[in-house]
């Protein structure tokens, strides 16, 4: 057991201010770095196009691509051979995102503000979407689906999968077999900040899209944010994240495998326990050690827990809260006596699982909620993907004649107060002598 291995250790009231900056700036010291390769990618993808994404996949990927685009047929034949338990899981997590995603469809309105001047509101499915899903440390046919199924939900028009090829130039079967799945209409062999530059701005091969959604790293998330001059994006969903609120119900293993969980994604995951009293965070910080000495993923989440991992205690849930607040994490896990009665005074948090049987990995893949979530405090303002997402609205007014006249006035004196006199004239036209 490495004693050390956590970052973070101790009190949460005894943390000094600077310690508590860094624990909560995920962004990472290196990020003027990464910032600055992404812009560096983004600049070649639009120079160079094609040329550029294959040269990329060969620097990045060690990939050699015959093809950028994967052929519809593939990823049927991949969805055919899939191994019946796998593809009967999938189907399930599936049908639980899109019953999830449905019952969050948005409604046209209509208000009538004065008589005769009606305004309106009315969602209109996006034209065409890309969906990233990741594929460096892991791959994500979960997030194919999380991207594909609300935007088919939603009604797009046409939805495009992005994922890094593999060493053999390939996907893997499980991307391509969601992606047929979920019913994407085209899918590419492009992974990070190459293939959102590809979907932002459009290459020979790639068509440019509307939107762009889906989860990262750190060069993915950082490639979405630099391309919103071209593009729309979800919300930054970078490397993953989660806090477990704990009390003394909770059960130390149950907590450390969470946090073992998220830390295997990535080594700039970022994984914390706030635990009420001194006796369960050691609990929890000795479990968390023990399981991360048997990880399968040991590198990963050793780097992940030794440069950001953090066990704090504190003497009362209610200083938690706060602090989650200020954290606000992608994944939320309140492991505590009443988690329900915790959960409204639980502020910004991507997503709460509510309850220690309510393990993360459950929404990873299976309730139905998305788990394409924002990061690094971003979930201050930013909500996870849903099928809000897909659409944009179109707001529209109608003036009936009368209305007309009796706007015209007051509309023209506005008009004249700003100094636009043609306006003033516009308004003026439907007066009634
Ligand atoms: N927030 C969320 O909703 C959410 C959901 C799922 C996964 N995730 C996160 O997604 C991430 C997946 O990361 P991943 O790396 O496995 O796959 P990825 O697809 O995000 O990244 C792989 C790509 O990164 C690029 N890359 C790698 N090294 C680079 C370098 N040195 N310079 C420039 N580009 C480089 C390459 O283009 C490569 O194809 C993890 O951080 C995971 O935690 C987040
Ligand atoms: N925990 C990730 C979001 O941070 C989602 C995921 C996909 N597969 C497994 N986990
Ligand atoms: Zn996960």
């Amino acid at each position: 057991m490495n004693p050390s291995l956590l970052k973070y250790r101790g009190r949460l009231k005894a943390l000094s201010p600077e310690a508590r900056r860094r624990l909560m700036d995920r962004t990472g010291t290196s990020d003027a770095r990464v910032a600055q390769r992404t812009a560096d990618i983004i600049a070649r993808v639009r120079r160079d196009g094609d040329k550029a994404l294959r040269e990329m996949a060969r620097e990045f990927d060690r990939a050699e691509l015959q093809s950028l685009e994967v052929p519809r047929s593939v990823c049927e034949a991949a969805l055919a051979s899939l191994e019946p338990k796998l593809k009967d899981a999938l189907t399930r997590a599936s049908r639980n995102i899109a019953k999830a995603h449905a019952a969050q469809k948005p409604q046209a309105t209509e208000v009538e503000t004065e008589p005769g001047i009606i305004v309106g509101r009315r969602p209109d499915p996006l034209g065409r979407v890309g969906v990233y899903a990741p594929g460096g440390r892991a791959v994500y046919p979960s997030s194919v689906l999380m991207g594909v199924v609300p935007a088919k939900v939603a009604g797009v028009g046409e939805v495009i999968v992005c994922s890094p090829p593999g060493p053999d130039g390939k996907l893997s079967e499980g991307v391509l077999a969601a992606a047929a799945l979920a019913g994407a209409d085209r899918v590419f062999a492009l992974g990070g900040a190459g293939a959102v530059a590809a979907l932002a701005y459009g290459t020979e091969s790639v068509p440019r899209v509307d939107r762009i959604v889906g989860p990262g790293n750190a060069y993915v998330a950082a490639a979405k944010l630099q391309v919103v001059d071209a593009v729309a994006i979800d919300a930054p969903a970078g490397p993953s994240e989660i806090l477990v609120v704990a009390d003394s119900s909770a059960d130390p293993e149950a907590v450390a495998r969470e946090m073992l969980a998220q830390a295997e994604h990535d080594p700039d995951a970022c994984c914390v326990t706030v635990a009420v009293g001194d006796v369960l965070a050691q609990a929890v910080a000795a479990a968390v050690e023990r399981a991360a000495a048997r990880a399968k993923r040991q590198e990963i989440v050793t780097r992940a827990l030794s440069e950001r991992g953090a066990v704090l205690s504190v003497d009362s849930l209610e200083e938690a809260w706060p602090f989650v607040a200020d954290f606000a994490p992608e994944h939320l896990l309140i492991a505590t006596t009443s988690p329900l009665e915790e959960l409204p005074k639980a502020r910004n948090a991507g997503t709460v699982f509510v309850g220690q049987y309510a393990s993360v990995a459950y929404g990873d893949y299976m309730t139905g909620a998305n788990h394409v979530l924002p990061t690094a405090g971003l979930a201050r303002a930013y909500s996870g993907l849903s099928v809000l997402d897909f659409y944009r609205w179109t707001t529209y007014q109608r003036v009936t004649r009368d209305a007309a006249a009796r706007l015209a006035d007051d509309v023209g004196l506005l008009a004249d107060s700003e100094g636009l006199f043609a306006h003033a004239e516009a308004a003026r036209g439907w007066r009634k002598s």
